[in-house]
């Protein structure tokens, strides 16, 4: 492909938490993909492979503790743990369960559903994870809009394996030169991520949310989340629920 007029170039920017999220996105042309690795967006991408109809997510627990009244299954993890009194928490394990098949899902999780109701101001909100990578890749090349990397970080600080997986989407936009327009953050996200690529669950090792996840005993977690392509689905905030086409 030609190299676009510079005028028309797609910016491509990672925000590193949820507390920087840049004005400039927000009801603008563009796709936030909302990234939360270790655990809530490789959840919801599992969730959809298993056949999940649709997923709300929620940021508070009284919000969750409405739904779950109602009779919806609702996800409710916080510091790495389930809420006593809801159906799950948010390992990727638990969304694959033959009795959520076709149905509406709710969830609230430390991070990523804050990040998810942080990003809903913009245009179009989808979520990406290390499974479903190349899908968001493709998805994103196919729009053609200027695109922000929204990692959840940990409590609006920067974490390690979402500013990876952000990197991660950078190296695969660039090479459609349509997305020449990279932040600063864009660029160093993606030298990180070619850093760390070939061995990614060594380069977390020594990484905070990984020795969090270690003390819970989720070694099988982290090992599934960091799993690259295998899923095709592109889960996408449309109102106030996430659902595949
Ligand atoms: O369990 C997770 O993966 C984390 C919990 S923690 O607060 O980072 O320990 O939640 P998430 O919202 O998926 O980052
Ligand atoms: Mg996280």
């Amino acid at each position: 492909m030609e190299n676009p007029d510079a005028a028309h170039l797609r910016k491509v920017e990672v925000c590193l938490s949820p507390a920087l999220f840049p004005v400039y996105y927000s009801n603008k042309n563009c796709v936030v993909v909302v990234i939360d690795v270790f655990r809530a967006t490789s959840a919801i991408v599992t969730a959809f492979d298993n056949g999940i109809k649709e997923i709300i997510p929620v940021s508070s627990i009284e919000e969750a503790k409405e739904y779950k009244e109602k009779g919806y299954f609702v996800g409710a993890e916080r510091k790495g743990e389930i809420i006593e009194g809801f159906d799950f928490g948010n390992s990727p394990f638990s969304y694959m369960q033959d009795q959520l098949k076709g149905q509406t899902v709710v969830l609230t999780t430390t991070n990523g559903t804050k990040a998810l109701n942080r990003a809903k101001a913009a245009d179009r909100v989808i979520v990406g994870s290390f499974l479903n990578l190349t899908a968001v890749i493709n998805y994103l090349r196919e729009q053609k809009k200027d695109v922000l990397l929204l990692c959840a970080g940990w409590r609006d600080r920067f974490n390690m394996e979402d500013t990876l997986f952000a990197g991660a989407v950078v190296e695969g936009l660039i090479e459609d030169p349509l997305f020449g327009n990279l932040a600063d953050s864009a660029t160093a996200s993606m030298h990180l991520y070619q850093v760390a690529k070939d061995d990614l669950n060594e380069y977390l090792k020594n990484t905070s949310h990984r020795r969090r996840l270690a003390r819970l005993n989720l070694e099988k977690d982290i090992a599934y989340c960091l799993q690259r392509d295998i899923s095709s689905n592109v889960p996408e905030l449309v109102g106030n629920a996430l659902t595949v086409k």
